[in-house]
């Protein structure tokens, strides 16, 4: 259920985010002005002026403009654009990244700025090719549709004039020509589409599997900590980043393109005409500079509370039970609700920082519009320039205010590129604490004692709280400890120690005389099996689950591993070990008793069982200290077991007491047990008044081994004393 949910909750994500951008899609002015005209049709024109070619949907062969048209180009663009900046920041941002915590808590910075866009470019470079030719065939696309505002000029002129040739050609073979070469620009525009899009999705393809593989080298603690943020940055921000360069790379160059060879041929057509209009562009530039500025910070704010919005709303999920058994239901909603809140405040400021700017650029575009038509009309009057000239001149202005509001929406993009960048590649660089392939091979014959050497240590994440404070220990090869000690004594730290999930902050763990920090991670947890308290069984079969992390274990190898663990279910299931294992489908005794098989199918020199049976019933729970006591006899293999439950500390050989970050007793079971005083005793009184009822009056089964009956002596021994 949880997990379903959970990812029922990315694929929204997700989908929103795939959404196709409406704006993006490289496209040549024309067909920009049609898609933008039909997905602006329900948008308010910010301009009255326009507003009933910007609301009145074109259909799709309208293709060549009217002047008033094409003016409405760049109205539209940029209502369009508004509408595009905001609805699809929205809905990118509602799946995007839980940032932040992470490395601002461990005060590692981001990349920012120019780092960041270098790096960017230098993901393209792979590409480099395929891009090379895009932008040729961009450059062929963006030629001939600057063509269009030429000829329709020409046409105005040859029909008002009653010529006999247009273009110096007879008008069929003109007219002929002129179909020829917008195919080919049709062509070209489709082929650099196909071209940049496939480029981009290398390239995210390629950044996705970097930072997977850069986030499994972590050491554990950090893809606990931040698993959600994690797959955000792997699915949201990489295609941010892979559309920011191709896509909008793609269109920022096409803009220019336009806009420099609009430019150019207004100055050939009139100069005069031209200057008036250049006068708009400046102060948009600049605008477009700040609002690109501001943008990022509030994209980068509205993904922090995306983030935690997300995070929220996940671990609720995933304790579904827990909620509804507690009716929290409308405390969950009102909690979800105001995290939906911040990023809805987040996102208004947004929407109107965006509608004010794309507001006032077009109300500027309009005015120089309308200079231009009083000014061109003046021109026309006293013969200086054609009707043709002039319809070619607003035509083109139209495309050069396109472009520039394409060059803003590059920006723009570019911007959420290096934002949505900085955090992929903060990802990508980032350095393991606990390096893998870093350090000596550990030999498998080699066995030794492990020592716990006046260890300090303090998880990263709490600094304030030191877990073990001075702790120190011996356990000889192929002997069995149980780890003692009160709730939050640090039994799991010690394993997790051993584990090298974390390194101790002072003293050292040794394996046979070395530290095991010289140990190349992947190597030393190679001579470990570790058997969580909460078993983690992954989709596939029983005999996937078992083999898991070991790639050479044959049938026969998770069989017999299964066999030790007392797996004796699995013969009875539908497919035997091909059984598909469904989340609910196995007991919690089940599941524990296939992930000490998956431990022992590695043969291990060091067993690592941390609480393995607290969760369980006093059935399950025999059967799994039943596998135990196996293990433990075969005397090969070295078991740490951190336990509360005497009926599990019973079947080690020594038992070590945690108390306050040091070992404060140590010593055989019977020995601690019957001592006077001893801290074993006093630790275990409260416990065993918990478990008699369950030792006594479950009548468990009698157990596989010998073992089994010295530990209801043993517990005899204890409840007598005590
Ligand atoms: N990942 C973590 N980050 C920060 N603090 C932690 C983390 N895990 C455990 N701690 C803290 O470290 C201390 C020791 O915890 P640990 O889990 O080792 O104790 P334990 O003896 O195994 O407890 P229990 O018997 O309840 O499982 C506790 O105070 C706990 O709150």
């Amino acid at each position: 259920m949880s997990s379903k949910n959970t990812g029922a909750l990315r694929s929204l994500s997700t989908q929103r985010v795939n959404r196709p951008p409406v704006y993006i899609a490289s496209k040549g002015p024309i067909s920009l002005y049609i898609r933008r005209k039909s997905t602006t049709s329900s948008s308010p024109s910010p301009s009255t002026s326009y507003s009933a070619s910007a609301s009145t949907p074109a259909p799709p062969s309208d293709s060549l403009t009217t002047p008033t048209g094409s003016s409405a180009v760049t109205q539209t663009d940029s209502a369009e654009t508004s509408k595009r900046s905001i609805f699809s920041r929205i809905s990118a941002n509602l799946s995007l990244k839980p940032v932040g915590e992470t490395h601002t808590k461990e005060g590692e910075e981001e990349n920012h700025g120019s780092s960041s866009v270098k790096k960017l470019l230098e993901l393209a470079k792979p590409e480099s090719r395929s891009l090379g030719i895009a932008v040729g065939l961009l450059l062929i696309s963006s030629s001939v549709s600057m063509l269009v505002p030429l000829t329709i000029g020409k046409l105005i002129d040859f029909f008002s004039s009653n010529q006999a040739q247009f273009l110096g050609l007879s008008f069929p073979v003109a007219a002929g020509l002129l179909a020829v070469t917008f195919c080919i620009g049709a062509t070209a525009n489709a082929a650099r589409a196909i071209i940049m899009r496939t480029c981009g999705q290398r390239i995210i393809a390629r950044v996705r599997n970097q930072a997977y593989l850069s986030t499994l080298r972590q050491e554990p603690e950090f893809a606990d900590r931040s698993a959600g943020d994690i797959v955000s940055r792997l699915s949201v921000d990489t295609n941010i980043l892979g559309d920011s360069v191709t896509s909008n790379l793609s269109d920022g160059l096409r803009a220019l393109i336009s806009a420099t060879v609009g430019v150019a041929a207004m100055f050939w057509i009139s100069a005069k005409l031209t200057l008036v209009m250049l006068c708009v562009v400046p102060p948009v530039s600049l605008g477009a500079v700040f609002y690109g500025r501001y943008l990022r910070k509030l994209s980068n704010l509205t993904q922090e509370a995306v983030g935690e919005m997300s995070k929220t709303a996940e671990e609720k999920l995933n304790a579904f039970k827990t909620v509804a058994a507690y009716n929290s239901q409308p405390l969950e909603a009102t909690l979800f609700s105001k995290k939906v809140d911040q990023v809805f405040q987040l996102a208004k400021k947004e929407a109107y920082m965006t509608g004010i700017f794309w507001g006032a650029s077009g109300l500027t575009g309009n005015l120089a519009m309308l200079c231009l038509l009083g000014y061109g009309g003046h021109l026309v009057s006293i013969h200086e320039i054609t009707v043709g000239d002039l319809t070619s001149l607003l035509m083109y202005s139209a495309y050069v205010g396109g472009s520039v509001s394409g060059m803003t929406g590059f920006f723009t993009g570019l911007m959420r590129g290096v934002g949505a960048g900085s955090r992929v590649f903060w990802l990508l660089d980032r350095t393991s604490h606990i390096p893998l392939n870093k350090g000596i091979k550990l030999d498998h014959s080699r066995n030794g004692p492990i020592c716990f050497e006046n260890v300090r240590f303090r998880y990263p994440s709490r600094k304030e709280v030191e877990v073990l404070k001075g702790m120190s220990m011996t356990i000889e090869p192929g002997t069995s400890v149980a780890l003692v000690g009160s709730s939050g004594s640090g039994k799991t730290s010690v394993q997790q120690l051993l584990s090298r999930f974390y390194d101790p902050d002072e003293g050292k763990v040794t394996f046979d005389g070395t530290d095991i920090r010289e140990f190349a991670p992947e190597s030393w947890r190679d001579r470990i099996g570790v058997v969580f308290q909460d078993p983690i069984l992954f989709a596939g079969t029983v005999h996937e689950n078992i083999a898991y992390g070991s790639s050479n274990a044959t049938r026969e190898d998770v069989e017999e591993a299964a066999k030790s663990a007392n797996c004796d279910f699995i013969w009875d299931l539908p497919q035997g070990f091909d059984t598909l294992i469904g989340k609910a489908s196995l007991s919690g005794g089940q599941r524990q008793r296939i992930s000490i098989a998956r431990a022992l199918v590695r043969n291990p020199s060091i067993l690592l069982l941390d609480e393995a049976t607290s969760a369980l019933d006093s059935k399950s729970e025999n059967a799994v200290n039943a596998a135990i006591d196996d293990i433990i006899r075969q005397k090969n293999i070295t078991v740490i077991l951190a336990a509360h439950r005497l009926s599990s500390i019973a079947r080690a050989g020594r038992v070590v007491v945690l108390e306050n970050g040091v070992v404060s007793e140590s010593g055989r079971y019977d020995v601690l047990s019957r001592k006077e005083g001893s801290r074993f005793r006093t630790l275990m009184a409260a416990q065993l008044l918990v478990e008699k009822s369950s030792v006594h009056n479950d009548q468990p089964e009698p157990e596989k081994g010998v073992e089994g009956e010295n530990v209801q002596e043993k517990e005899s021994q204890v409840s007598s004393q005590t």
